[in-house]
Order: C-alpha cells, then structure tokens, then sequence
C-alpha cells in the first residue's frame, strides 16, 4: 500500500562478480530510505536500477504501479527527468551556467520556456539559504552552498522520488549534516520519497529507516537510532 517504488528480485551481474543477488525493496510515498553497506556492496548498483540508469539482468522495477525496467530507453529517460530527481556527490552542477539556469535546466529540458523556468528555479533559493547566489557560477559557491543548488535541481520538477548517491561525501561533517537536514526536509515539504546512498551512520539517521546491503543482498534494516 502506498508504495511508490518497487523492486522485485532484482539481479545483476558484472562478468563472474553478482552485484545484485535478487533483491526486493519497496519504497513508501514520503519516506526517506538510507542505504547502507560496505563497499562494493551493490548499493550504487541498486539505486541504479531502481532510477533506471542500469536494466537489472532479471527482476522487475515498478514506479508508481507502472513497470519501468522494461521500457525503452527514451521513454525511461523522459520518466527519470519528470519523475525522479538526483543529488551526485560531486554536485555535478554545469560550471558555465549560473546557479538559477542549473536549477532551471530540469525544466527547460521537460519544455518549460527559459524564462518561466528560471523564475521557477529562483523560488528554491531563499527557502535553501541561498538568497543572492541566483547568478553565482559553481566555482564561486562553496561546496555546501553548490550541494543546495543541486538539491534545488533535483526538486524543481517536482518528481516522485529523489535519489541522492553520497550527497554529503564532499563536505565536512558540520556542512554535511546541516546538507542533509535540508534535503530530507526539502524532499518531505514536497511529499517526494528519498533513497540515500551513504557510508555515514549521521547521514542515515536523518532517515526514516536504514536498509544494508551486502554481497548483494539486502538484510533487514530497522530505523536509524
Ligand atoms: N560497470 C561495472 N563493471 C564491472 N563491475 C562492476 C561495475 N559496476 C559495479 N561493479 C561491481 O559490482 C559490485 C557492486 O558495486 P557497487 O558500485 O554497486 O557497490 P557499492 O556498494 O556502491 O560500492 P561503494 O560503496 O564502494 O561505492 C562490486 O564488486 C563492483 O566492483
């Protein structure tokens, strides 16, 4: 009930090494899900697949009752830009552009005309704390300051669920926590479901529940303490 992203027996191998053994996880409308695990685990694999970045070798992926794996890729990439949102842990922001036409360029790329998109971009950066960065580059933002842009980015349009790949791994603890902080409320204001991948147990007590990966498996996760 109220599952926005399923997998199911989701398996995947690289050559010899199972990077994915058949895992079933469902993700509920408004949670926030850390995913844990040591490395080489499966976790990217598994956010992978669940974002349709990777086709799993078997097992099904269903958003929103609709299964995903097995579309084309057009259509699977159309669905990542309306539906999901994403959080690198390199912002991964495009150095040439402002940070308004960042946070705007999800947008643009669904239709959005430029100047209605940049306007709607602009919206995110007071409840962000980045009032008057609008027309900063990357390289003149702080990592932390540019992780908020990314954030903004993810969110514009809206989507179903966020996937955010070690946000915080660039940055300090302090910078860090307070990151993350504003993504989970960020994506909980918008009713978006998160999946954070991440190594740091102060990561993934921001979050309703910690699932662990290992050797491709996904053992029982129980809520952060
Ligand atoms: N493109 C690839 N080609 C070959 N092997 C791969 C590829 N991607 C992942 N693997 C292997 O699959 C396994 C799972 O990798 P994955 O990146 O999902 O782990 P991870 O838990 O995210 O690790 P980390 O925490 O180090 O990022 C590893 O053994 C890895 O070496």
């Amino acid at each position: 009930m109220n599952d926005v992203l399923v997998g199911r027996a989701l398996t995947k191998r690289f050559g010899q090494t199972v990077a994915l053994g058949g895992v079933d996880i469902a993700i509920r409308a408004g949670e926030a899900v850390a995913i844990m695990g040591p490395s080489g685990s499966g976790k990217s694999t598994l956010l992978h697949c669940l974002a349709g970045i990777m086709k799993p070798d078997a097992g099904e992926v269903h958003l929103l009752g609709q299964r995903i794996d097995a579309m084309g890729e057009r259509k699977r990439s159309a669905l990542r830009r309306t539906r999901f949102g994403f959080v690198f842990q390199f912002g991964q922001l495009l150095p040439e552009l402002p940070a308004e036409e960042n946070v705007a360029l999800p947008l643009m790329l669904g239709g959005v005309a430029r100047a209605q998109a940049v306007r709607q971009a602009r919206e995110w950066f007071a409840p962000l704390g980045l009032q008057s960065m609008e027309s900063r580059r990357p390289g003149e933002l702080s990592g932390g300051q540019a992780q908020r842009v990314a954030i903004a980015r993810a969110l514009v349009s809206k989507p179903a669920v966020v996937f955010a790949d070690e946000p915080t791994g660039a940055l300090d603890q302090r910078t860090g926590q307070d990151t993350m902080r504003l993504l989970v409320e960020a994506t909980r204001h918008n009713d978006a479901s998160l999946i954070v991948v991440t190594h740091d147990p102060n990561v993934a007590a921001w979050c309703d529940r910690t699932v662990e990966v290992r050797d491709g498996q996904l053992l029982a996760g129980g809520v952060p303490a």
